[in-house]
């Protein structure tokens, strides 16, 4: 059941009674990213900080209970040199997995959540960075307004991310889209400025990104998942699956959580 939004995010007071208007969907995601923050994130703690338009409301809140003194002696670790970047413009102590392998909480996005709360990430480049921290960690909030939610993964019909080497980019693309025919997979290179021609996007860690679009449900995801990363020259894959322990989802209605069962 959903849950009404909290005081802080009200529109108007008894006091100044304003015609509410509607929630645009930065404000959902602004809303369940400061749920997770408010609700999970404690002075102490290791905490890594998702990539993306959704994360980026949960690095802000951070930073903000930080510099209230409402939460110290954290430290954070960044999934991609963007939110490196905003990380260190709030003044948020940063680390890395090398001198803090186990991570308590990481709160991040999702591009599809489906009903047992495995995901799509990565259609902001992050993939690689984020799987890797959000293994590490053992809490994995997802912060997701509700367009997020698909019946199956892959059921938005939008890019279903996987990174790979730059090198023979081409030849992997064809053998995905080989191994995915039978889903109607088509498989595109990820391209500065989403254009058809320009130079091809970069990920963080030098790769390129090989988007993959599905007609059909892919089937046993487990199994899809193993079967890209048995090729070699790719890196990783968008399919974070049985990772989350709590998905938070603001939709018109209100705020849901949904708990890993
Ligand atoms: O690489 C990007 C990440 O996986 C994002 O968390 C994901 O794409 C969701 O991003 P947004 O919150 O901007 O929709």
């Amino acid at each position: 059941m959903a849950i009404p939004y909290p005081p802080h995010f009200s529109l108007s007071s008894p006091e100044t009674p304003i015609e509410p208007l509607p929630l645009t969907q930065d404000d959902l995601k602004k809303i369940a990213a400061y749920k997770a923050v408010d609700d999970f994130v404690e002075s102490g703690m290791v905490v890594g900080l998702g990539t993306g338009s959704t994360a980026k409301h949960a690095v802000d809140r951070i930073g903000e209970l930080i510099q209230k003194g409402i939460l110290s002696n954290i430290v954070c670790i960044p999934t991609s040199t963007r939110t490196q970047e905003q990380a260190l413009s709030l003044q948020i102590p940063l680390s890395d997995l090398d001198s803090h392998p186990v991570v308590d909480l990481t709160i991040d996005g999702a591009d599809e959540v489906d009903p047992h709360l495995n995901l799509v990430k990565g259609r902001g480049g992050s993939l690689l960075r984020e799987k890797l921290i959000e293994s590490a960690s053992r809490k994995f909030v997802v912060v997701v307004d509700e367009s997020k939610l698909v019946k199956y993964i892959g059921g938005s019909g939008l890019a279903m991310p996987v990174e790979v080497v730059p090198f023979c980019w081409k030849f992997n693309a064809r053998r995905l889209e080989e191994v995915f025919g039978y889903a109607g997979c088509r498989a595109q290179l990820r391209r500065k400025g989403g254009g058809g021609d320009g130079d091809a996007y970069v990920t963080d860690n030098g790769n390129y990104i090989v988007d993959l679009y599905l007609e059909r449900a892919i089937g046993d995801l487990k199994a899809a998942s193993e079967a890209m990363m048995r090729m070699s020259g790719v890196v990783e894959n968008g399919m974070f699956l049985d990772m989350a322990t709590a998905v938070i989802v603001a939709g018109s209605g209100g705020i849901t959580v949904k708990d890993k069962v």
